[in-house]
């Protein structure tokens, strides 16, 4: 007897702390997959779109559900009216006792069958089904997404009007949005005190609003707000929008609004503020490149290649079909360019076939996480700096997926020893993704004593991009399209004395439309046959 309670209270503990342990590792798993995993990638977009299509089944099992239950609620509802209104004389029809009964007993059930229909608790079990499903969008994730699209904007000097209306210049780049997305961007710049962003987009919100039927999602008041705070550190010239709006004459929000405008103006004249009058002039700010730094330079770098889309030729610009002494590439020899011979730029076309390129995808997409820069320390990912997902492709993979070749085809084309290079790592950028110009060696204290620093790069581009992506070298003013297939091979240590070389500075372009995957293979130094002893030396010039 004791130990039946015994071991029924021992089991009900062990019961307790499963529980409580499952718990944990929900809470765990929310934070490690729902933080990190839901990055900007085309990856996991793509995946977030499946997704969506488990969700539409169980609303669309909610919604049948739901149906039924209203149309019985429905047929409750109205039998119990056409009873009631049957009896004519009710006075009369409830002196007979049995007649009372049913009046009773008809209103009893009939109520609990409508209060149940009516409390619905499958509906909201439904609902939470829903909910628990995969796809679970963060507000971190929510946040980058936002960035992302600011960031392109930014980038590409797009006015929010364009971008409202899904173009640059004359390029479709997507679906126009509404005053409900307009206004979340809007919303999201206020919060990071990015008030040009803030007026920009609540002046599109501002003009869309009154078309889409003044929806619920746009808080008028809390916009009207916001705008006129962020008139006053923009300088933004409030009257501009009053008198192009439809809510100008006809409504009180739009009297306060103005009357509230007119105050700020005098205080805009103490804050001395009188750049942006219009959404002209918060383009042009934008638009505003001083060149005071390369980041600066990437970026008219990008404008450039969004117009050119084709790489700006070097004097250093040459083609040649190219062997390095290998028999059987006298059949099929490279396609060699040269872009830049000091640090040396070339880009081998057709150098990685489709059914690797499709493997390799398949390969990364199992685990993927948010690119990381080293430089800032292990881990550290700031998506200003990086945007992208990362995925690696270890040593001991590529002969079990037979990707050995591909470092046969390395060593032939840049003639260099490929088995002191690092693993393979596949990055996928999304929406607004990015890579500031920076140089690849390794700080000094993570670049490996066996293999030595980071000599150069191959990088290979498994897709097009329909429009930016572009590898750009700032200092050198070259830009590189991706382009599937295609290697890009550049050095970024001094063969003479292991040095730096500066000038293999070098940033991807945001995506402005489409996808890019690239796949790199990092060569160090260890084995090259290199005339300068990198073992003996200490630290690396950085
Ligand atoms: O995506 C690119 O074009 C450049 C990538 C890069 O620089 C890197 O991964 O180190
Ligand atoms: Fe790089």
């Amino acid at each position: 007897m004791f130990n039946a309670v015994y071991i029924n209270v021992y089991i009900t503990e062990i019961i307790m702390m499963l529980r409580y342990l499952t718990f944990l590792l929900s809470l765990l798993l929310y934070f490690v997959e729902g933080e990190r995993y839901w990055h900007t990638s085309q990856f996991s977009l793509t995946k977030l779109y499946d997704f969506q299509k488990e969700h539409f089944n169980s609303f669309n099992g909610y919604l049948e559900m739901e149906t039924r239950r209203l149309e019985e609620l429905k047929k409750h509802l109205g039998s119990m009216y056409e009873w009631h209104d049957r009896k004519i004389n009710w006075f009369n029809y409830l002196h007979n006792h049995l007649n009372g009964f049913q009046l009773m007993k008809r209103t009893w059930h009939k109520l609990q069958k409508i209060e149940d229909l009516m409390d619905n608790e499958q509906s909201i079990k439904a609902l939470e089904k829903v909910d628990k499903n995969n796809g679970t969008i963060t507000d971190n994730y929510i946040n980058l997404v936002y960035q992302g699209i600011r960031r392109v904007q930014k980038f590409y000097a797009i006015p929010a009007s364009d971008m409202a209306a899904g173009r640059r210049d004359d390029q479709i780049i997507g679906d126009p949005m509404n005053s409900c997305e307009c206004y979340v961007i809007s919303n999201n710049c206020y919060e990071r005190y990015d008030y040009y962003g803030s007026m920009d987009w609540a002046v599109q919100t501002h003009d869309k609003w009154t078309i889409d039927g003044r929806p619920k999602c746009v808080n008028i008041k809390k916009l009207h707000h916001q705008m006129i705070i962020s008139s006053m550190h923009t300088g933004f010239n409030l009257t501009t929008v009053i008198n192009s709006s439809e809510l100008y004459n006809s409504e009180t929000d739009a009297t306060k609004f103005i009357q509230n405008a007119f105050l700020m103006n005098n205080e805009m004249q103490v804050f001395n503020k009188s750049k942006c009058n219009t959404t002209f002039d918060i383009f042009n700010s934008y638009n505003i490149l001083e060149f005071k730094d390369h980041e600066d330079k990437h970026k008219y770098l990008c404008r450039v290649g969004y117009q050119h889309q084709t790489r700006i030729l070097t004097n250093d610009s040459k083609c040649r079909y190219q062997t390095n002494n290998v028999s059987y590439r006298i059949l099929m020899p490279f396609k060699e360019e040269d872009i830049n011979s000091n640090p040396s730029i070339k880009m081998y076309h057709d150098v990685i076939y489709d059914d690797e390129i499709e493997k390799i995808k398949i390969i990364a997409r199992q685990n993927f996480q948010d690119g990381t820069v080293v430089s800032l320390g292990k881990g550290t990912s700031l998506e200003t700096i990086r945007s992208g997902q990362v995925s690696w492709i270890y040593k001991y993979m590529e002969k079990e997926q037979n990707l050995d070749s591909l470092d046969v085809r390395i060593q032939s084309f840049t003639g260099r020893y490929t088995e002191s290079a690092e693993s393979y790592q596949v990055v996928n950028y999304g929406l607004g993704g990015h890579y500031i110009p920076h140089h690849d060696p390794l700080p000094n204290r993570t670049y490996s004593r066996t293999y030595g620093q980071r000599i150069a790069t191959v990088l290979f581009y498994l897709t097009d991009v329909e429009n930016g992506g572009f590898t750009t070298f700032p200092t050198l003013d070259i830009i590189c399209p991706p382009e599937k297939g295609a290697a890009l091979v550049f050095y970024s240590l001094n063969l003479t004395d292991g040095s730096l070389l500066y000038d293999s500075l070098h940033g991807s372009c945001s995506i402005l439309k489409g996808n890019k995957f690239i796949f790199t293979r990092w060569l160090r130094e260890e084995g090259q046959h290199l005339t300068y002893k990198w073992k003996d030396r200490n630290t690396f010039a950085y």
